[in-house]
């Protein structure tokens, strides 16, 4: 039994090192979190794109999953990248059975376009994986693919906030506003009230992997025992900061400052 707080991530990697589990790895470790990763899929991608996917099968993900569970078992996990429904149903048995804090970022489409999940394994993310959240992620695109609805106004935004958690059973939903018109707000509900953190919209294309650093953040802040609320909070200010010092890697929509935010 560590002193130390753990977050796992179960998702794909990217082997640029701003998205998927090895930037995940990089915002628990900068928040004093240990991390552990479970791998889903190697991607072969960079900053302009993904060149090839290569999935691992369920059942060796089930391998990964029993070596870590069995020896230590975190304080708070997230997926990221899950290719497809057989992966979806040997991760909920987990999430299930140990029952820790669990942040689902609903990844579909990488910032380059490329679509990182299979449609069929939809209505198993929305079955199996959303019920057991206690914060699902989705970016504005990811939210109207799963609530089934377009997202043009704010009447929208607060029915799609619904759907997740009224009627797909999530503890609390965060829609993501990276890819509003305006500032970047961020929309969270917990079943009884909605409410926003907001950043002025920063100038940039360097936002690979933006999304999975800000729910590896929220993960982190689960293992140390801190709120939903205090997790969103420190999530936002640590993604808006990470975004002002990107440090301009590659050559296309380059990686975030994992290592730049100092608060506590
Ligand atoms: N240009 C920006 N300026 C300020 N904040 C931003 C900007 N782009 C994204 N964000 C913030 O970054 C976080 C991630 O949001 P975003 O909508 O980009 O996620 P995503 O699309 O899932 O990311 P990914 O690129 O990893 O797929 C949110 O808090 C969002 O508001
Ligand atoms: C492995 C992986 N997960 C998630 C994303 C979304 O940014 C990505 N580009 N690659």
């Amino acid at each position: 039994m560590s002193g130390l707080p753990i977050g796992l991530t179960v998702a794909g990697t990217d082997p640029t090192g701003g998205a998927g589990v090895f930037a995940d790895l990089k915002a628990m470790h900068s928040r004093g979190v240990y991390g552990m990763a479970a791998v889903t899929s190697l991607t072969a991608q960079n900053t302009l794109g993904v060149q090839d996917v290569y999935n691992v099968p369920a059942d060796f993900i089930d391998k990964e999953l029993n070596s870590i569970f069995s020896d230590e078992v975190p304080h708070a996990m997230k997926t990221g990248m899950i290719a497809e429904a057989d992966m979806m149903a040997v991760i909920a048995e987990y999430v299930r059975k140990y029952n820790i804090p669990y942040v689902m970022d609903p990844v579909m489409i990488a910032t380059s376009g490329d679509r990182l999940m299979t449609d069929r394994s939809m209505a198993t993310l929305i079955d199996t994986l959303i019920p057991l959240a206690n914060i699902v992620t989705p970016n504005l695109h990811e939210a109207e693919s799963i609530a089934g609805m377009k997202i043009q106004s704010e009447n929208d935004l607060h029915k799609a906030l619904k759907v997740f958690v009224d009627d797909m059973g999530a503890e609390s939903v965060i829609i993501k506003g990276g890819h509003l018109e305006g500032d970047a707000t961020d929309y969270l509900y917990d079943g009884s009230r909605i409410s926003t953190l907001s950043a002025s919209r920063i100038d940039t294309d360097q936002t690979h992997g933006t999304g999975c650093t800000f729910s590896a953040v929220l993960t982190a802040e689960l293992a140390k025992g801190r709120t939903i609320e205090e997790a969103f909070k420190t999530g936002k200010a640590y993604i808006t900061n990470a975004i002002q010092n990107s440090p301009g890697i590659g050559k296309g929509s380059g990686p975030v400052n994992h290592f730049s935010y100092k608060g506590d």
